[in-house]
């Protein structure tokens, strides 16, 4: 691969972070410093988020190379502090080639209202923008993890779930994790996902 063509596919992968960042941002899902955003180039390399930046103000410098170890490529960088649960999801399947984390209101709130290991979303029509997933008469499981601030621990706890999640997964009263082939599938993923959960969040008031 000539040079020419290897920054390309760094400058691509980088625009596609900077984009998710700005949308995820319009809907309020990653707040003050949250979340984390990564993209599998097709080379291998992976660029993820810089630990700590505003991810809806993501510029170049905001976007860094790591290693499927979770370390920096280049000295100095700081990659996210959620870098691990990355590479697993990479690592997991080759096919992945995009990772989404949110903090969103309702992902926090639902799964910090249940001590279960798992959120279950049923009849809705939307469900079917998961893989697999091709009627509203379905249920579809989110597995819920209880937050832990070690990741390499949390990884332990993620790894048995990892190939029979088609929707994501959720860190209690943190935020989800979704994953896509392209930024695009994954974006839709997280859409598909936010749109259920603040669903349920409205359910759940209207019982009241
Ligand atoms: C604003 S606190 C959120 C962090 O603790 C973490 O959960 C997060 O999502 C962002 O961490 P980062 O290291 O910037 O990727
Ligand atoms: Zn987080």
């Amino acid at each position: 691969m000539d040079q020419m063509t290897t920054t390309d596919l760094w400058s691509g992968a980088v625009q596609d972070v900077i984009a998710a960042g700005r949308r995820m941002d319009r809907f309020g899902w990653v707040p003050a410093t949250a979340g984390n955003i990564s993209r599998r180039l097709p080379d291998g390399r992976i660029a993820i988020t810089r630990s700590g930046g505003h991810k809806g103000c993501l510029t170049q410098e905001g976007v860094i190379e790591v290693g499927m170890d979770g370390k920096a490529v280049h000295p100095g960088d700081r990659p996210s502090a959620e870098t691990l649960l990355h590479c697993q999801l990479y690592a997991h399947d080759p096919a992945i080639g995009a990772v989404l984390h949110g903090h969103s209101v309702a992902s926090t709130v639902l799964s910090m209202a249940t001590t279960d290991g798992a959120l279950t979303l049923a009849d809705y029509e939307v469900q079917k923008v998961f893989e697999g997933q091709t009627t509203h008469d379905a249920s579809v499981r989110v597995p819920v993890f209880d937050n832990d601030q070690d990741i390499a621990r949390l990884c332990t706890v993620v790894a048995p779930e990892l190939g029979r999640m088609p929707a994501g997964y959720i860190i209690r009263g943190h935020g989800v994790y979704v994953w896509g082939a392209t930024m695009d599938v994954a974006l839709a993923r997280l859409e598909g996902l936010e749109f259920l959960l603040a669903c349920e969040l409205e359910k759940r008031k209207l019982r009241r």
